[in-house]
């Protein structure tokens, strides 16, 4: 699925070698404010230094790094897990050219194998049992339906889509757009005009064997664009071997001095030729103030809707109204460790568990497979409906409700194997304020031209305002964009300045 609904103004090519070699030289250095230390964040900042700029980094939190989050202080033997981005799509070149760039060590991630575990309607199956036999799971399908499985479905009722987008992507998504930003996925899949209408019992079965039982209301171009990916026959996934957050980490020697921590953002204010940025360390309260020629604003805009901006007029009526408007996702993963490798002895190694339980995903460790080491298994990743049904539950609760749910698939040896457990929302992050942002049907139309226009002198970057939302390849693809788009502006205080001279 070609991943480009949006132009972005750069070519790949454009983009990979900026990662190799950098922007060129300012002509014209300036001091640049930049909110966030994500991955967008992070990456722009490195180029416009690089580039000649003075840059200040004012970070929220007391890390680097954003919905990049390796967690491992949850667990015993140097083991983690990653309560955020945990897998990279061996198409995502620009994420790869950093790792690249900076040495990192990479393994796969076992996205699936035929022996994902399958336990849905009361059956328990693996993937390859499912795969020549679809209607074991006896989800009411039409005649016509039976024997195909819910990947086979979807793609039959998206391929008059898919294959026109294929043919010329780069004029062919508008047209999609136009035809269809009005229609949710659930719409699409009921009443797509190409006569390829699945009954409801297909539905449900690709709402639960794909993950869209949370979401089936979200914008079909945009769950094509963003989730579809990862059901793409064949295409490899990887990770950080060691840890995702060393992709962050690795900016860390080049922007240390220039990146200040626990201030956070709580207003816009620019004047006729600067901007200052109002902070709160969320440790001390103290209040500081940054002035510079220009900001770039990498957090959420979720988030951004607590940020005051004066004057008011500095954003336009739409910009509000797509801070209002962008839908971020819930998300929430729940992680345990377990004594044993227990899954690796039955012949699970990485892959996952698609469930009708509330667990709904699970996933096995990519990492030290084969070893004798405890394992952690992210026991639950659930998105949307599905995510804030566990948010109802403690810490405590969201742990024993996911071992029960695992002990339906392996019996209650579970318990003598578990050691400890942790979870995480992202909807109740208050430094994301969701998982990431997914259209509602229209709003691809309505606000996708107004996420990433410059306002004045402030400037956005962050997953959010590229053509790859809820991607880390989206987050890079931003702070390249944006370093570029700022990299030679006019000083506005020189003008002002030379302004003031004349007078
Ligand atoms: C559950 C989950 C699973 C994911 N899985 C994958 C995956 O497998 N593969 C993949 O490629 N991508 C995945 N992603 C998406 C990927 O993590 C993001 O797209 C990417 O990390 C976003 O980077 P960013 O810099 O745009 O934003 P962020 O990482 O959100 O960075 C924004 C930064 O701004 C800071 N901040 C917030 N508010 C303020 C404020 N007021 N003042 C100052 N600072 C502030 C935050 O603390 C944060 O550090 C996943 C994300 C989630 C949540
Ligand atoms: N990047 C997310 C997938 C995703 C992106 C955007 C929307 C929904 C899901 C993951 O790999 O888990």
């Amino acid at each position: 699925m070609p991943d480009v609904s949006q132009e972005s103004p750069l070519t790949m090519e454009q983009m990979l070698q900026t990662i190799r070699t950098g922007l060129p030289k300012t002509l014209v250095p300036k001091n640049i404010t930049v909110v966030g230390a994500g991955i967008s964040g992070l990456v722009t900042a490195s180029l416009l230094k690089e580039a000649g700029h003075n840059v200040t980094i004012l970070e929220a939190n007391n890390r680097v790094g954003g919905r990049i989050f390796t967690n491992r202080s949850s667990f015993y033997s140097g083991q983690y897990v990653e309560l955020g981005a945990m897998r990279i799509p061996s198409i995502h070149l620009l994420v790869l050219e950093y790792i690249k760039k900076f040495n990192l060590p990479i393994e796969e991630f076992i996205n699936s194998t035929p022996n994902d575990i399958i336990y849905v309607n009361g059956v328990r199956t693996i993937q390859s049992i499912y795969e020549e036999n679809p209607d074991l799971l006896e989800f009411p399908t039409t005649q016509n339906e039976k024997g195909k499985t819910a990947d086979a479905l979807a793609k039959y009722a998206m391929e008059p889509v898919t294959s026109f987008i294929e043919k010329n992507p780069k004029q062919n998504w508008d047209i999609i757009i136009k035809e269809f930003d009005r229609y949710s996925m659930e719409y699409y899949l009921k009443y797509n005009p190409f006569g390829r209408r699945l009954s409801v019992g297909a539905i449900d079965m690709i709402k639960v064997m794909l993950g869209l039982e949370g979401f089936p209301e979200l914008s079909f171009t945009a769950l094509l664009r963003e989730v579809m990916i990862l059901f793409t026959e064949g295409l490899k996934f990887y990770e950080i071997k060691g840890g995702n957050d060393q992709l962050p980490a690795s900016f860390l020697p080049q922007l240390s001095e220039n990146l200040y921590f626990n201030q956070k953002m709580r207003r816009i204010e620019q004047t006729d030729s600067q901007v200052t940025i109002h902070t709160i360390d969320t440790n001390t309260s103290q209040r500081y103030t940054t002035t510079s020629d220009l900001a770039i604003i990498t957090i959420p805009f979720s988030l951004l809707n607590f940020v005051e901006v004066t004057p008011h007029d500095l954003f336009s009526y739409n910009k509000y109204k797509a801070i209002r408007q962008l839908h971020y996702v819930a998300s929430t993963k729940i992680a345990l460790q377990f004594r044993t490798r227990f899954w690796e002895k039955e012949g699970f190694v990485g892959g996952k568990m698609i469930s009708d339980l509330p667990v709904r995903y699970a996933y096995f460790p990519s990492q030290s497979v084969g070893t004798e080491s405890p394992g952690v298994i992210l026991a639950s990743y659930t998105w949307e409906d599905n995510a804030t049904l566990w948010d109802s539950l403690t810490e405590q609760e969201k742990i024993a409700d996911s071992l029960e749910n695992l002990a339906y698939i392996y019996g209650p040896k579970i318990y003598d194997e578990y050691l400890t457990g942790t979870s995480f929302s992202w909807a109740e992050n208050p430094f994301s304020g969701g998982a990431f942002a997914i259209f509602k049907p229209d709003q691809q139309t309505e606000i996708a031209p107004y996420i990433q226009t410059p306002q004045g002198s402030v400037h956005f970057a962050g997953d959010h305002t590229s053509t790859t939302p809820g991607w880390i390849q989206g987050a890079i693809e931003s702070g390249i964009r944006v370093a570029y788009e700022v990299n030679d502006l006019p000083k506005l205080s020189d003008s002002h300045e030379t302004e003031n001279e004349a007078k």
